[in-house]
């Protein structure tokens, strides 16, 4: 399997070396050249089998001959042993077909530890191969970074500095960053917003001096790898719902488009998603640009569900390529237009794009209400962003069972909840002294060469000692 741009002018790249490059260095995203298919067949076969196994059948076609088969299934076992649900990503009814996949049983509570686990394991095997050290950016707007941290913490080859947005993610989170003691974690409150920390990031990568002289790898969902482990809850979901033989629907609470673009390449592997539904909280641009076909940021606006907060949705151009029919000049048009303030998406895409995903948006107080209710009704308590993901769903019910992907535990949030619904969930008893711990962080400008010369610096001490 090999790996191209989306803007069409990077080298072509196997998997294990697109993984370990994160972004093209033509400031693009790698995707498959194809993408592998599933049978009915097939995809009836993983009814009923753990967690790890159907991982291993859905990823294995897009990895080459990155590890071999018995290692790839020893990096999966070990990825999932830590999270502390059998089921790994569970379902639970809401609604007479309405469900709710978990996926924030994983050591930092929320889903993006499905992916970061996993390249965890795979990126420590590439490196125990090959002798390098690397330098791990990544910008948050609170789950990502926590995640990356507990996948990489401790290592002696790798450095990881994440930087997340000063004020802007809830104090849970934070500290989930800011209180690892381990040298090779680096904390980062930088003035901005999450599309700065992300803007920054690229910057990084795009100067490739900066580039090679650390070694810089990334460990957002601009990394394929990302994606790729996301797409097998969706096999999971579906098939225990009764895939191949029906169709199932899937809402997913949406910001950098990475785990709805897990969905979207789950159904082009043949599993039968019939509608994939992009709920947006009130930072709506992907829901305003999927009706209207305009792309235009217009500033991020803080919420309660700070984890969505983002209007500049990297992923989103993996849509727009295949939108374009993989056209890499005319994302690299629509990329450079971005920069100046927004693009028109072309009437053949946005028509594309339309027919691939539904979309909604939810606002404060409904995301709350949502909290509330769900609550009151079956018992389950959501996060704000699993609630923006329900109440988008709600107004799709009809037809095929329906499953809201529920991304994040409600306790990282917990001024929100208890605001919502009057109760204050409890994080599990192994964080219950995060708030007594010495947080480290350092706090930064939205400025790359003061970012650069910090991560320099911090490099140089680690490596000299
Ligand atoms: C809790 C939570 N829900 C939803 C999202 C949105 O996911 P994506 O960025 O893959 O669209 C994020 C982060 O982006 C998140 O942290
Ligand atoms: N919501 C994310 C934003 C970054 O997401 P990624 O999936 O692109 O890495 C976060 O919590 O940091």
């Amino acid at each position: 399997m090999k790996y191209i741009s989306t803007r069409g002018s990077a080298p072509v790249l196997p998997f294990g070396e697109a993984m370990m490059t994160g972004l093209a260095r033509d400031g693009g995203l790698y995707v498959p050249e194809t993408i592998p298919q599933m049978t009915h067949d097939e995809i009836a076969a993983l009814a009923g089998l753990p967690y790890g196994d159907v991982a291993f059948r859905v990823m294995w076609p897009y990895l080459g001959d990155t590890f071999t088969e018995t290692e790839f299934r020893g990096l999966i076992a070990k990825a999932y042993e830590g999270f502390g649900h059998a089921a790994r990503a569970p379902l639970v009814q809401i609604g007479a077909d309405h469900f709710l996949l978990e996926l924030f049983h994983g050591p930092t509570l929320a889903f993006k530890d499905f992916a970061m686990q996993l390249i965890g394991q795979m990126m420590q095997a590439t490196l125990a191969k090959s002798g390098q050290r690397i330098t791990i950016v990544g910008a948050t707007s609170g789950d990502t970074g926590s995640a990356a941290i507990e996948a990489f913490r401790g290592l002696a080859n790798v450095d990881v500095f994440i930087l997340f947005p000063h004020g802007r993610v809830s104090e849970v989170q934070r500290r989930q960053m800011t209180t690892p003691t381990e040298s090779n974690v680096h904390a980062i409150a930088m003035d901005g917003d999450f599309d700065d920390c992300q803007a920054r990031v690229k910057d990084m990568f795009n100067d490739f001096d900066f580039r090679d002289g650390v070694r810089l790898a990334g460990v957002n969902s601009i990394n394929w790898a990302r994606v790729l482990a996301q797409v097998v809850y969706y096999f999971t979901a579906a098939v225990s719902l009764g895939a191949p033989h029906r169709k199932v629907d899937f809402t997913v609470p949406t910001g950098n488009f990475g785990d709805i673009f897990a969905g979207y390449i789950a159904r082009r592997m043949g599993l039968p998603i019939g509608r994939l539904i992009v709920a947006t909280n009130q930072n709506d641009i992907l829901d305003r640009a999927l009706k209207t076909g305009e792309y235009r940021p217009d500033g991020v606006r803080p919420s309660i569900s700070p984890s969505m907060d983002i209007q500049v949705s990297s992923n989103f151009e993996r849509a727009l390529f295949d939108a374009y029919g993989r056209d890499g000049a005319a994302v690299a048009q629509l990329m450079a237009e971005l920069k100046t303030g927004g693009f028109s998406i072309s009437q053949g895409a946005a028509e594309m794009l339309r027919e691939t995903f539904a979309s909604g948006s939810c606002s404060e107080e409904e995301t709350s209400a949502t909290i509330k209710l769900t609550h009151e009704a079956t018992g389950e308590v959501l996060c704000p962003h699993s609630a923006v993901g329900v109440h988008v769903a709600e107004s799709h019910l009809g037809g095929a069972p329906m499953v809201t992907l529920a991304t994040a535990h409600p306790a990282k949030f917990p001024d929100a909840v208890e605001a919502a619904m009057g109760v204050r969930p409890a994080l599990p008893p192994r964080m219950a002294d995060m708030f007594d711990r010495a947080e480290r962080m350092t706090r930064l400008p939205n400025d790359l060469a003061k970012l650069q010369a910090h991560i320099r610096a911090n490099i140089a001490e680690r490596t000299a000692n």
